[in-house]
């Protein structure tokens, strides 16, 4: 095979890394303009059309290890989670994550964005400047008039297909269960009112069904002339002279082009390079290329071109505790389809084919809460908590401590339980305490890198996210779909403990709360680190702050050391955010743009 995509020498701009981010960013710019010309490499396949990345109910398919369009990040093994790897997948495909993404839509907390300008000397990226942009990305077809959120973007946002039953229930009852805690019809106000509220999740799903992912929606909808997206580029590392960059080498990936030649290749940039390569990817990127941590190219065998120690460190997640219930056997959930059976696949495609709806218009995460513990309710969380929550929470009152959400089906592998209908809690924090680190092993592309996910090594997640489990359970214990636990995948109580599982239920809403020993605390704890996973939202590699604090850029996102070279993707948050991460890699790519056309002296 010769080269599957006729490349040419020299463009403008190249962007590393074809995900959310890039899309966003290289689409706005070659609209506004016309005579620029950029490249955007890819290393995963096209999506273009293709079911599996238009049907949101599809998501889940994309996680099976084999799949050709997710990547898996493999940590080594932790103490703090019983011995165990973590496996952190990221989208590999062009539109990256937004095109395998679980669609769940929620806003960080507007705190959150300040606190990247204020803690992190960022100017420009503050909640009054991000939110906007926020807006622009969407059309909010749930209610377009509603103040914070947008009417005229290119990404749909809806309730999806289909709202599960056992979701209904559960921001019907929460409210009657935890009285100080409402029912809301906005849960992403950006403000206190969408803190302790229940509400049903919107879905970056048009209300005919397609997924919103950027790569349909910013980029396969218009006929560019000035710019081209291409698949199965892998780039090794960003091209030096005397620390300008002027260029990538790249090789056409041997999984989506196994017959294409292997040799490496390099384009030109004339004005600029943007790794857009993900949270997990571009530091590894930018390592390859001579930046980063001096020990670590050294080890690499690769020479030092700025020595930027924070490349790869301060990573964050999510960590997740999903707790698996049994449900009614005649409410609808995604289980069927989660197990590929064929008559529930057969009719549901029929259905989503016909008008948009059903189960593959739908991800089965319908209901949430975003949960900040009230006054009282802190001494619960125990001593050890409240200075953590004094430092990051306290003053800060639209931050909730955690995501808790009802989920309709067992997404995962199913084999070793009973082919019943399932629900689950989960339950994801905000803003962890616990901090990893990702690094290249080598110079080759394809090598695994050197992954710590840090997951639970703070003692201060354990507490939450038990106060967390604990919350779940009272809550979906109630709902009329309840039909018991899944025991073996819950904490182990001890035997005679008050806090023991049944598989029966659903227990009256007036039913006493579980009372927990120190020993069942000990038994959740234990869960957590048996079972505690990625909430897929890994962040903060390549941090914009200053180079003395550890960051890699600046806020106007260039790398520190070297010039005409950016970093524009997840890896740029320098602190958490309290939401599922799509919108703010959507925020980043519109801001990325903005400070771009800036420079090439226009205005988006
Ligand atoms: C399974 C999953 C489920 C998720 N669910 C949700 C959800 O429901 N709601 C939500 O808000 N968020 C969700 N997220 C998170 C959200 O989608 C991501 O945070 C966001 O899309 C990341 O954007 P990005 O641009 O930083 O990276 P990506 O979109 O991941 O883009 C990075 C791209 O760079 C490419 N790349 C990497 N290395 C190279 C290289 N060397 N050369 C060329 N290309 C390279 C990758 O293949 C990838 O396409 C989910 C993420 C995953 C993985």
């Amino acid at each position: 095979m010769t080269s599957p995509h006729a490349i040419e020498a020299e463009y403008d701009l190249v962007f590393a890394g074809g995900g959310t981010v890039a899309c966003v960013c290289a689409s706005r710019l070659a609209t506004a303009f016309p005579d620029l010309k950029i490249l955007v490499l890819e290393c995963g396949p096209t999506t273009k059309d293709n079911k599996q990345h238009i049907q949101p109910g599809q998501f889940f398919t994309h996680l099976a290890p084999t799949s050709p369009t997710v990547k898996y990040f493999v940590s080594k093994p932790s103490v703090y989670l019983a011995g165990r790897s973590l496996a952190i997948p990221t989208g590999r495909c062009i539109g990256g994550s937004s095109s395998i993404n679980a669609v769940v839509y929620n806003h960080p907390a507007a705190s959150d964005f300040d606190d990247w300008e204020n803690d992190f000397n960022n100017p420009g990226w503050s909640s009054k400047e991000l939110i906007p942009l926020l807006q622009k990305v969407e059309t909010y077809e749930i209610d377009p008039k509603k103040p914070r959120h947008g009417s005229g973007g290119p990404l749909k946002v809806s309730y999806g297909g289909q709202i599960l039953d056992l979701a209904k229930q559960f921001v019907e009852l929460g409210p009657k269960f935890e009285k100080d805690r409402p029912l809301t019809d906005d849960g992403n106000e950006f403000g206190t009112a969408s803190i302790n509220a229940f509400h049903i999740i919107p879905k970056w799903v048009s209300t005919n069904g397609r997924r919103s992912d950027v790569a349909h929606h910013y980029i396969y909808n218009k006929d560019w002339k000035n710019l081209s997206v291409l698949d199965g580029c892998r780039v090794q590392r960003v091209v030096f002279e005397d620390g300008i960059a002027t260029g990538v080498e790249y090789l056409f990936d041997k999984q989506v082009y196994p017959s294409a030649p292997q040799d490496i290749r390099t384009v030109k940039a004339r004005r600029l390079v943007v790794v857009s390569a993900g949270a997990m990817s571009t530091p590894l990127v930018l390592e390859r290329s001579g930046i980063g941590k001096k020990d670590v190219l050294e080890k690499a065998g690769i020479p030092v071109i700025a020595e930027v120690p924070g490349v790869g460190e301060n990573f964050q997640d999510h960590p997740n505790s999903v707790a698996p219930y049994l449900a009614d056997p005649n409410t609808p959930t995604l289980d069927s389809l989660f197990r590929g059976e064929p008559e529930t696949w057969g009719k549901m495609t029929e259905q989503w084919e016909r008008d948009g709806t059903g189960l593959l218009a739908t991800n089965a995460v319908d209901a949430q809460i975003k949960m900040r513990p009230h006054p009282e309710e802190l001494a619960e969380l125990g001593p050890d908590f409240a200075k953590y929550w004094k430092e990051v929470f306290a003053n800060k009152p639209d931050k909730p401590l955690f995501w808790l959400c009802a989920l309709g089906g067992l997404a995962g592998d199913q084999s070793a339980f009973p082919p019943v209908k399932y629900m689950c809690t989960g339950c994801f924090m905000g803003i962890p305490a616990s901090r990893g680190y990702v690094h290249i092993s080598s110079s080759d592309p394809y090598a695994d890198p050197d992954f710590y996910s840090g997951f639970l090594s703070n003692p201060v997640d354990i507490l939450a996210l038990r106060w967390g489990y604990k919350k779940g359970r009272e809550l979906i214990r109630r709902i009329p779909a309840f039909r018991g636990a899944l025991i073996p995948a819950h904490p182990q109580f001890p035997e005679g403990s008050a806090a023991a599982l049944t598989e029966t239920g659903p227990v009256p809403l007036d039913a006493p709360k579980v009372v927990y020993s120190a020993e069942d605390d000990k038994a959740i704890d234990e869960f957590l680190r048996k079972f505690v996973t990625t909430a897929w939202h890994p962040l903060g590699t390549c941090a914009m702050k200053p180079f003395e604090m550890g960051g890699v850029v600046d806020s106007k996102l260039n790398v520190y050391g070297v010039k005409n070279l950016k970093v524009a993707d997840l890896s740029i948050p320098p602190s958490n955010v309290n939401a599922n991460t799509y919108s703010t890699g959507l925020a980043i790519g519109e801001k990325a743009a903005v400070i771009i056309a800036a420079e090439l002296g226009g205005r988006l």
